[in-house]
């Protein structure tokens, strides 16, 4: 007979930690990230994303970037705000994520202005002052250092330009806290656990419980330089909004 290499009873899956285990983890989901989305939202994030790209001010001919842009939901509505005289780059260190943003493109016959690139949202690979606008749906949480990704969206942002950061709430009320957490342990990750992916969704209890509430990421936009910075309540207050101009 084979015994494990520990304890049965203390086994716990890898904890999410470091920037290779989150980029495993978005890898790992992509291929049924946006059906959840739709299932788990009830759709909801459609109208949350497209408040987001609205904050944003992208307006006609400008060249616009998507950090953290997984399958490209906020890019693509970024890219009919441009039109075909701006350029929308979406920028993500998931190879899958990227692979399927960029079949999506292929299919809903959309303008030809998007790019996809890997990258690091903590080493963005612009120059400075090269963006009109700036979105980040979903991604402020699960980056490793958010002060560094928040500088680096100042760095390459033009003066006098927006940046809308679309993501949970993180809220100060418990009960709220409590309502949020009890979604994500009786609905989705009980949802999420039929494709194999349970650990993967509990792991977002634990980065909202770590994350900034929307005081702490005003402050934060403020302290690395930004000149001014509101952060909106939306979805009945379970997602958030962080709009900071440069
Ligand atoms: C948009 C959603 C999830 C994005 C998402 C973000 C992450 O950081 C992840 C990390 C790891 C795995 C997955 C993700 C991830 O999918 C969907 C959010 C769904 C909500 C948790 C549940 C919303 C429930 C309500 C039915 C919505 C109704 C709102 C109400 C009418 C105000
Ligand atoms: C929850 S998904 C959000 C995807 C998309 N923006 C949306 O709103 O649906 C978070 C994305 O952030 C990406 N990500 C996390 N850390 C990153 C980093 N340091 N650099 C680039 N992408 C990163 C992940 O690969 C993943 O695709």
């Amino acid at each position: 007979m084979m015994l494990a290499p520990y304890p049965i009873s203390t086994f716990r899956p890898t904890p999410v930690r470091c920037a290779n285990d989150r980029q495993a983890l978005f890898s790992r989901i992509a291929p049924v990230y946006d059906n959840l989305n739709d299932l788990l939202s009830l759709g909801q994030h459609r109208i949350w994303k497209r408040m987001s790209v609205s904050w944003s001010r992208a307006k006609l001919g400008d060249r616009v970037l998507d950090v953290c842009c997984g399958s490209g939901d906020l890019a693509f509505l970024l890219s009919n705000k441009v039109g075909s005289d701006g350029k929308v780059i979406g920028l993500d260190f998931s190879k899958e994520q990227l692979m399927v943003a960029s079949s999506r493109s292929s299919t809903k016959n959309c303008l030809k202005n998007i790019e996809w690139v890997e990258g690091d949202a903590l080493d963005l690979p612009f120059a400075d002052d090269w963006f009109d606008a700036i979105t980040m749906g979903y991604g402020l949480r699960n980056v490793v250092n958010k002060q560094k990704a928040m500088q680096e969206i100042l760095r390459v942002l033009k003066p006098g330009s927006t940046v809308s950061i679309l993501d949970f709430n993180k809220s100060n009320e418990p009960l709220a806290s409590s309502i949020t957490e009890l979604m994500i342990d009786n609905i989705v990750v009980p949802v999420a656990s039929v494709y194999g992916l349970s650990e993967e969704y509990r792991y977002l209890k634990s980065s909202i419980r770590e994350f900034l509430t929307g005081q702490e990421l005003e402050k934060l936009a403020l302290e690395v330089g930004f000149s001014t910075a509101q952060h909106y309540e939306i979805g009945g207050g379970l997602m958030g909004c962080l709009v900071a101009k440069n």
